[in-house]
Parts: structure tokens; sequence; C-alpha cells
């Protein structure tokens, strides 16, 4: 039966701490986190009543295997502890003028000690007045609560019992390690009290924050901390989400899947070593090492929330990068090629969508062409007519007859090229581009006379070809060192593997064919000159056609089955032993 007006959930106390310090937590590490960012929050709360006021926080690793962290900060009243200690949820943070001050707003954090603790004992005297109280929470959800009458410094001290699962976390090297990681630029110093001994464990003023910093410095601290020497380093700010730091240019290539490892700082406290999304997608060549003043994370504290202030920052990170790039163009060509050698790919996909930056990069970015490498501020000066071919197919047939005609041909089959090609060359009108591909370039070779001779040679080397579906022709073409050249489109060259049951599948489907397979002679070249002569030997001719049309194929990467290929070996051991029977019976 349903019951009248609003009724109140029931929570599971226990399944609720559970759920809230087990789960949303990956990390058991966390508590070092979430405490050290409460004494940073406690300080700075104390700060923004007097600016002077030197904050410090002291963290006990105990004998008797308890752990403290100490500050100096604002502390807790006895009704502050009730109403912020004993609700979770609850927070001093969130609705309050200086919120944007704190780095805690969703009143949860201290319950991510229940990992490694079953009781939390927050001891804690405020700077507002009042007695120092002493709260102890158990994983069970239960807690007290009592006054004290004793002298306390201002600030609290929160105390945990490790549990012995998690021991290990205590040593003092790995604890160490944990306490530095997360503190290390915490805009307070950190002391580390180890058997009587106090160390400083961070640096408050990092080399990576100040404005100042050299590249070199920059350069050093970042080799430091990533173990791995950058090309470059240079300083960001953005005004959406505040965020500064330093971006290094990675020294290796990178692929667009492969993640790099970051450090992004929120509020001066270790957020992620992934980029959380600060990098635009193009930027995998860049690493970052950058402080987030005005972002903000999610509850688990890993990753950035994504809103517009974040795809704001996210947009201004990507200007400072290509200001940067700008800026070594026209400043530190040498720089700018050293990264180009690296990166000229991700250099490419960003040209590929910004007018400006093609304008002003596409000279220096590199191109395989027929002739080598080259820039492209060398291809255009080569001539305003930019010929070029769409696939890598297409480029190894032309490559070298092209180059015999003496055209620069530029190879765009990699990924941006033809885009990057087409774009600039919408950009000025006085370059056009020229598609080239086999079917043109047999176009260009010159006819030979329509004799008898000529007609005879065509028909009968046709005829031996015929059962590879290739056509037979006698044309003049340069360079004339090159006896035959064969050429076909690249659906009729999947056809022809008629050996590969994938490839004759593929044919079946890619019916519609462009040219024919072509066997072109040159009728220039001194052995074809040769083989003219010989039309009424038949065997020998036989085997010089099968011999050229496989050679032909092999040099053209083309695949070769295997009846041509028994077809190649036979016709050449045939023509060896028949050399040599020639030779015996000279001698003879
Ligand atoms: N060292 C401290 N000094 C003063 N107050 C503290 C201290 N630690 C905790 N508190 C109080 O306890 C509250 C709850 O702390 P908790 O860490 O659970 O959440 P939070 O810091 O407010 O938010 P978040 O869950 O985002 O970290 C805080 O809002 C603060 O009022």
């Amino acid at each position: 039966m349903e019951k009248e007006g609003n009724n109140l959930f029931q929570v599971n106390l226990k399944g609720m701490i559970a759920l809230l310090s087990e789960h949303i937590y990956s990390n058991p590490n966390t508590f070092v986190r979430e405490l050290l960012q409460n004494c940073v929050d406690a300080i700075t709360a104390l700060r923004n009543i007097d600016e002077n006021y030197k904050g410090r926080i002291d963290v006990f690793l105990n004998e008797d295997k308890t752990v403290v962290f100490r500050d100096n900060g604002v502390g807790l009243k006895e009704e502050e502890v009730y109403r912020f200690l004993t609700v979770i949820g609850e927070s001093s943070k969130r609705d309050t003028p200086d919120a944007d001050d704190f780095i805690g707003r969703f009143g949860i954090g201290l319950l991510s000690c229940f990992v490694v603790t079953n009781e939390i004992t927050v001891e804690s005297r405020s700077a507002m007045g009042g007695q120092p109280v002493c709260w102890c929470g158990k994983v069970d959800g239960t807690y007290q609560l009592t006054l004290s009458d004793e002298e306390r410094p201002i600030g609290s001290q929160v105390v945990l019992h490790p549990k012995g699962d998690w021991m290990h976390l205590f040593e003092y090297e790995t604890f160490k390690k944990i306490l530095v990681s997360y503190g290390e630029v915490l805009p307070y110093p950190i002391y580390l009290h180890y058997q009587g001994e106090e160390e400083l464990v961070n640096t408050p003023s990092p080399v990576w924050l100040d404005p100042k910093a050299t590249r070199k410095e920059l350069l050093d601290y970042g080799a430091k901390v990533f173990q791995s020497s950058a090309l470059d380093a240079f300083r960001i700010y953005t005004e959406s989400g505040k965020v500064e730091g330093v971006l290094y240019v990675l020294p290796f290539r990178t692929q667009f899947s492969v993640r790099n490892s970051h450090k992004v700082y929120l509020k001066r406290m270790l957020l992620s070593e992934d980029d959380c999304n600060l990098l635009p997608p193009w930027a995998f060549f860049i690493r970052c090492l950058v402080n987030a003043d005005g972002l903000l994370s999610t509850a688990s504290r890993e990753s950035l929330v994504s809103n517009d202030q974040l795809k704001d920052a996210r947009k201004e990170i990507g200007v400072a990068i290509k200001d940067y790039l700008r800026g070594l163009v026209q400043n530190d060509r040498a720089m700018f090629n050293r990264i180009l050698d690296v990166h000229h790919f991700h250099i490419k996909a960003i040209a590929s969508e910004d007018n400006e930056l093609l304008r002003l990069f596409m000279d220096y970015l590199p191109f395989e062409t027929n002739k080598g490498l080259r820039g492209f501020g060398s291809i255009r000066s080569a001539s305003n007519v930019i010929c070029y071919t769409k696939n890598l197919e297409d480029f190894r047939q032309v490559r070298r007859i092209a180059g015999a005609q003496g055209w620069l041909v530029v190879n765009a089959a990699y990924t941006f090229d033809e885009t990057l090609l087409k774009k600039y060359v919408r950009l000025n009108p006085e370059l056009t581009l020229d598609e080239i591909s086999p079917s043109r370039l047999l176009e260009q070779f010159g006819e030979v006379e329509a004799n008898k001779e000529f007609q005879a040679f065509e028909m009968k080397a046709n005829e031996l070809l015929k059962r590879f579906g290739c056509v037979c022709r006698l044309k003049h073409f340069t360079p004339v060192d090159i006896p035959v050249i064969f050429v076909a489109e690249e659906k009729e060259n999947v056809a022809k593997s008629a050996n590969n049951p994938l490839a004759a599948v593929l044919g079946a489907v890619n019916t519609a064919k462009q040219i024919p397979p072509t066997l072109t002679f040159n009728a220039d070249n001194e052995m074809v000159q040769t083989l003219l002569q010989i039309q009424g030997d038949n065997k020998l001719f036989q085997h010089v056609v099968h011999i050229l049309y496989v050679q032909s194929l092999l040099q053209g990467k083309y695949p070769v089955n295997s009846e041509e290929m028994e077809l190649f070996n036979r016709s050449l051991s045939e023509l060896m032993t028949s050399k040599m029977n020639d030779f015996i019976n000279f001698l003879n």
C-alpha cells in the first residue's frame, strides 16, 4: 500500500563508506593526496585572512606505525566538526566566496583514508577560537567527539593507524615517493619526519612555473621529471582555466594512437599523468607539464570536468602551439627544421587545417618525389605545374619514366599530402596541379611508324602474352636503357594475380577497367631492336618476350603468379642451355 507524503531514502552507511572510499578512488595512494589537499586548503583559508601567514605541513611516519598529517591552517570548531566531518558530502569549501581558492569541494575526500585504515582521528583547534576538538570516525560509520582543555597549536592533525594489508605503503621510501609525487609543487613547505629527522620534500616555487625560467632550465627540469630529454620547451598560459606551465616537443616520432606521459596539476596538486584533454587532438608531438588553477576536477580527482572552460583552454593551447611554431619559422629556422625532421607528419596535420600556417610552413614541408625527398619550396621553384600521383602504386610505376621525361613528380599517397597540395594551389593561383597516372604516361610515348615489321612484332608478342590478359605495344620512350615497361591500373593489378583466391574474388568485383595491362616495348632500346630482328626464330623470341614480361612485373612490384614464375624459369633455363650448346658447337 502506498504511503502518503514525501519519504526519505534510507542510506546504508557502511555500504556508502565502502563505495566512496574503495571504489571512487582507483588508487590506494589517494589518501595522501586528499590529506595533503585538506592541509593546503586549511592554510589557504587562513592566508585569505592574513596574506603574510606562513603555512607549513608536517607529515610523521612514527615508530608506533601511526601516520600523522599536521597543518597550521584554519582548524575546526566543535560545530564545524559536527557539520563537516559527520555529514558525508558536506564541505566548508563549496558555498563560500573564496570557494575558487580551494582544491576540495565534494566533502568526501577524507573517506579515502578508509582504504588504508579502519579509524581516522582528527585533532583540531580553530584559529577562530573555541576549545580544541578530537573527532574519531570509524569505518562502520560510528564516531566519537571529545573536547579538550589542553593547549594545542592552531591547526589540525589527522592520525591514521594503517591496516595490515597496506603496511607496505608506509615503508619510508615508498611513502616518501607518494608524498613527493602529489606534493612536489604544492605552495607550502612539506616536511617529512622519520626516525627523528626532518626533511623538506617539495619545491613550493618550481622553475617550470617561473615566467623568467630559461629554455635550458625548462629542458633540464623536463629531462629530470620525464626521464627523457625533449627537442624544445616553451611556456604557455591560458586565460580560460588559468593553465600555466611548459609544453615539451618530444624528441621521437609518435603515433596518433600512442598515449604519452604528461603531468597535469590542479591548484598545484598532481591530478594526472594523462593530458586530461588539455591538448588538441593533433598535438601528439607535445608533452605537457602544466598547472590549472581555474578548471574543475571530477570527484575521483583523476581527470578534468569536460566543460566549456576546458574546451576554451584547449583552444588557447592549440593557438599557443601554432604561435610557437610560427615563431620558429620566423626566428629559429634550425629548430623548426629539427622539429620537422621528427614530426613533419603532425606539422602537416596542423597545416592542413589552418590556411595561415599552411602558407607559412608549406615551403619547408618535405614531400617524396621521384627525385628524392624535397621541401615544397624547391618543388614549386622547379615549375609552376606541380605533378603528383595519388597513390603509391601509380607513383612506383611512373617514377622512373617520369624522371627520364624530366618531370618532377610528387608522391601524394601519404595522409595529408594531397589535401595540402590542393589547398595550397587553391591559395596560390599561379600554381596548377597535374595528376599523373600510368595511363597518362603511356599517352606521352611516341608512336612507331605503321610498318609491317612493327605490326608483326606486336601481333606475335600479343599472341604470347594473351593468356595473361596482357596487351603488347611498341613505342618510342626514354630512357632508352629501359627495354619494356609494364603498366596496369590498380584494379587490374589485383585481378591479375589469379592464383590468389582473395585477389580472384576482388578481381571479379572490380570489373571496371581503366586501361588493360600493357607491356610496352621501347623501340629505341638496343635489346628490343635486336628482338625485332629475330622474329623468325620462334623459340628464342618466345623466351625473351616471356623473360622481359616477368622481369617488368617484378620491377614494377606487381604480383607474379606461379604460372608466370614457372614460365620465367623455364624460358631462362632453356635460353641458357641453348646458348651453351651454341658455344659447344662453336668449339667443335
Ligand atoms: N586539515 C583540515 N583542516 C581543517 N578542516 C578540515 C581538514 N580536513 C578536513 N577538514 C574539514 O572537513 C571537511 C571534509 O573534508 P573532505 O576531505 O572529506 O572533503 P573536502 O575537502 O571538503 O572536499 P573533497 O571531497 O573535494 O576533498 C572539509 O570541507 C573541511 O571543512
